[in-house]
């Protein structure tokens, strides 16, 4: 199998506590994939390696099967087409949502090019396409700030799409979310799988069910199971550290 974003036995220790202990994950190109798991079962620190921000102790951790992603920082990853969303919002609230978009474009960034070539029909176009793909094309001009919660994210996940990545990392989107923005966001997700690929972690399962993708059980820094919602659901212990609480 080639894998896009390949890790292979990652450890990871934080003061001698072991966050991540033999973590494998393979993820092809255009896969949509959910990672759940109980608290302090090293998502985030996944998500850390992945992008840099935390080199692992151990192991293999490979983009596009030549690209070693223990030896890239954040900034690096990101210019590797890498991008994530964090839980808290970076939207600027006085700015349009029009203006988030279009701030966050990937576009020649010189001071020149900044004052002068803004808002090109090009430009305009992109803003039109991501605002069409997030929801968000009835709520052009509206000032951020009078976005819902559910809209909020998902203005945020266009900025995000803005940069072009190859790869989403995205964390508990539907975390406040309204039942029906929530399925809303699943379904915007699955949109993007195909031509981006979509890594989510979430805890609600409803969400999670929605996604109707892989699902990656992570449990004491390691894989405990994965396979279909129904396959890891029915797992005893999946159930027994996660599900069953
Ligand atoms: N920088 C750090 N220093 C010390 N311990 C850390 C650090 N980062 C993570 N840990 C520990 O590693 C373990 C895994 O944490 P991590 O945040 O990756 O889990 P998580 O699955 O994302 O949990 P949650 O669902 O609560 O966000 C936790 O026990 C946490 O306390």
């Amino acid at each position: 199998m080639t894998a896009q974003l390949y890790l292979d036995g990652v450890e990871r220790s934080f003061d001698g506590f072991k966050a991540i202990t033999g973590l494998s994950l393979h993820v092809r190109k255009g896969e949509l994939r959910a990672i759940i798991g109980p608290n302090g079962a090293g998502k985030t620190t996944m998500m850390d390696i992945i992008t840099g921000k935390t080199r692992p102790d151990k192991g293999e951790v490979f983009w596009n099967e030549k690209v070693d992603l223990t030896k890239t920082d954040e900034a690096g990853s990101a210019r590797l087409g890498i991008g994530r969303k964090f839980q808290k919002p970076t939207v600027i609230e006085s700015l349009s949502v029009e203006d988030n978009i279009g701030l966050a474009l990937k576009t020649d960034r010189s001071v020149f090019a900044t004052l002068f070539a803004r808002q090109t029909p090009a430009h305009a176009d992109r803003i039109t396409e991501l605002l069409h793909l997030v929801r968000l094309a009835d709520e052009r001009a509206r000032p951020s700030a009078d976005l819902s919660h559910g809209q909020k994210q998902w203005l945020e996940i266009g900025m995000l799409l803005a940069q072009e990545p190859e790869l989403l990392l995205v964390d508990e989107p539907a975390a406040g979310m309204t039942d029906d923005e929530t399925m809303r966001t699943a379904e915007l997700l699955r949109d993007l799988a195909g031509t981006h690929t979509v890594i989510v972690v979430e805890h609600d399962m409803e969400f999670v069910r929605a996604l109707n993708c892989k699902v990656t059980v992570l449990h004491q820094g390691r894989v405990l199971a994965e396979g279909s919602i129904d396959h890891v659901s029915a797992n005893p212990e999946v159930v027994e550290v996660y599900l069953g609480r």
